[in-house]
C-alpha cells in the first residue's frame, strides 16, 4: 500500500515548487562561451565545473570552436570532444564531460541565454556580424576580450560593440588571470564589470567563482575593460625593459608609470571610470601578473633582445603556436586615439610603446621619454 500523503505547510510547498522549477531542465540557463584559445577553455572549464554543481544552469557548455585541422589531419573539435581537452590551446588539461565543442557558431549560441565571449578582440567585429539575429532576444553577455576596436566615430569597447551589433546587455569579466595557472586551479582572483543590474552581476559571479577563483562585481564596465585592455600596453613596455635587462626597478617605474596613463586614458575617455577599480584585480593586479609571467611581455622581450630586427608577427607565430598577442595592435589603436584627439603628448609611454612595435624608435626607447613626461596625469 502506498504511504499516506502527509499534509505539507504551504512554505514546504511553495518551496518544493521551486525546486521543481529548479530541477526542470526547460528553466534553467544554458551558457556558450564563444571562444576555445588559451583562456577560452579556462573558462569553459571553470563554468563547466560550476553548471554541473548549480541548478540554476543546464549542466552541458557549449564551446564555440574556430575550426582547424591538426597536424595529425583530425579537427581540433572532434579531439576536444574525444578526449575532453584542447590539445591545441590548452593541452594537458581536461575541461569536464559536460563541455561539448562545437565548430557551427550559429548552432553553438541557438538556445543560450547566457554568452561568454572571449577570443582575440580582432576577430569579434566579424563573430557579431555573424550572430546578428542568431542569438535569443533574451540572452545576457559577457566579455572577457581584453581589447578595443577603434572607428571613425572614436574607440569603441568590445563590450559595447557586442551590446551595439547584437542589441543585448553586456558585462565584462577581467583580471590577474593568466590562464595555464587558473587551469591547474592555483588561487586568483577577478573583477566582473556591471552596467545596472546587480542581479545579473551576481549570476555572472555565480557562474565563474570556486575556492580557488574569487570574483567580485563592480558597476564599472568601461573601468573594468580598459584595465584589461591597457595593461597588454604596458606588459610589451615591461618586455621591453627585460630583454634589454634594465633590471626590476626599471620595470617597477614602467608599471608605475603604465598604470598612471592607463587611469588619465581611461578617465578622459569615459568621465564614469572610478579610481577604486584600478585597485581592483583588473587594474594593479593585472599590470603586475602581465608584467611578469604574460605573453605580450615574453614577446617584446624577444623583440627587444633581437634589436627590433624580428618582427612582432613573426615572433608571435614562433613563439606562441597560434595562440595570439592583443597589446601590438591595442598599442596601435591607441595611439589612434591619441593621435585624433592631439593627446600624444599627454601619453609618453602609451606612443613610446607604439613608436617601438612599429620599428620607428629602438627598444632602449623605452625609458627615454621620461624627461617629457607630464606631471599632472
Ligand atoms: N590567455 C590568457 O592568459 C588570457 C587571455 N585573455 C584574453 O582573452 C581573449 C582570448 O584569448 P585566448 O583565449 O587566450 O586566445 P588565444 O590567443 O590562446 O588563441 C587564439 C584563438 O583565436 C582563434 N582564432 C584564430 N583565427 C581566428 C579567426 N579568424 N576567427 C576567430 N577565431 C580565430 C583560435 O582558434 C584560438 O582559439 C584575448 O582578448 C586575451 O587578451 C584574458 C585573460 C587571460
Ligand atoms: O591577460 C592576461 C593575464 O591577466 C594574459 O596576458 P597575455 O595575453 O600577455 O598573456
Amino acid at each position: 500500500m502506498a504511504p499516506a500523503l502527509e499534509a505539507q505547510e504551504p512554505e514546504t510547498v511553495a518551496h518544493n515548487n521551486l525546486l521543481n522549477i529548479l530541477n526542470d531542465a526547460s528553466h534553467r540557463s544554458k551558457v556558450t562561451v564563444i571562444g576555445s584559445g588559451n583562456w577560452g577553455s579556462v573558462a569553459a572549464k571553470l563554468i563547466a565545473s560550476n553548471t554541473l554543481r548549480l541548478n540554476f544552469f543546464h549542466d552541458e557548455v557549449r564551446m564555440w570552436v574556430y575550426e582547424e585541422t591538426l597536424p595529425s589531419g583530425e579537427k581540433l573539435t572532434d579531439v576536444i570532444n574525444r578526449t575532453n581537452e584542447n590539445v591545441k590551446y590548452l593541452p594537458g588539461i581536461k575541461l569536464g564531460k559536460n563541455v561539448v565543442a562545437d565548430p557551427d557558431l550559429e548552432n553553438a549560441v541557438k538556445d543560450s541565454s547566457m554568452l561568454v565571449f572571449v577570443t582575440p578582440h580582432q576577430f569579434m567585429e566579424g563573430i557579431c556580424k555573424r550572430l546578428v539575429g542568431k542569438i535569443r532576444a533574451d540572452a545576457e553577455a559577457i566579455s572577457l576580450v581584453k581589447g578595443m576596436e577603434v572607428k571613425m566615430e572614436g574607440p569603441c569597447m568590445i563590450s559595447s560593440l557586442i551590446s551595439e551589433q547584437l542589441g543585448i546587455n553586456c558585462s565584462v569579466l577581467m583580471g590577474a588571470n593568466i590562464a595555464n595557472e587558473i587551469a591547474v586551479e592555483k588561487f586568483s582572483e577577478a573583477t566582473v564589470g556591471y552596467r545596472h543590474n546587480r542581479e545579473v552581476a551576481e549570476r555572472w559571479v555565480q557562474l565563474f567563482y570556486t575556492p580557488y577563483f574569487i570574483v567580485t562585481a563592480v558597476q564599472d564596465v568601461e573601468g573594468v575593460e580598459l584595465c584589461g585592455t591597457l595593461k597588454n600596453v604596458v606588459a610589451l613596455a615591461a618586455g621591453f625593459v627585460d630583454g634589454l635587462q634594465m633590471g626590476n626597478n626599471t620595470k617597477a617605474a614602467i608599471m608605475r608609470l603604465g598604470l598612471r596613463e592607463m587611469k588619465a586614458f581611461s578617465k578622459l575617455l569615459f568621465t564614469s571610470v572610478k579610481d577604486s577599480t584600478f585597485f581592483e584585480s583588473c587594474g594593479v593586479a593585472d599590470i603586475i601578473t602581465t608584467c611578469l609571467g604574460g605573453r605580450n611581455r615574453k614577446v617584446a622581450e624577444a623583440y627587444a633582445k633581437f634589436g627590433g630586427k624580428r618582427s612582432f608577427d613573426e615572433l608571435e607565430a614562433e613563439m606562441l603556436q597560434g595562440q595570439k598577442l592583443q597589446g601590438v595592435s591595442t598599442a596601435r589603436e591607441v595611439y589612434e586615439v591619441l593621435s585624433h584627439r592631439g593627446w600624444l603628448e599627454l601619453f609618453p609611454l602609451f606612443s613610446t610603446v607604439h613608436e617601438i612595435s612599429t620599428g620607428l624608435l629602438p627598444p632602449s626607447a623605452i625609458v627615454e621619454y621620461s624627461e617629457k613626461l607630464p606631471r599632472s596625469l
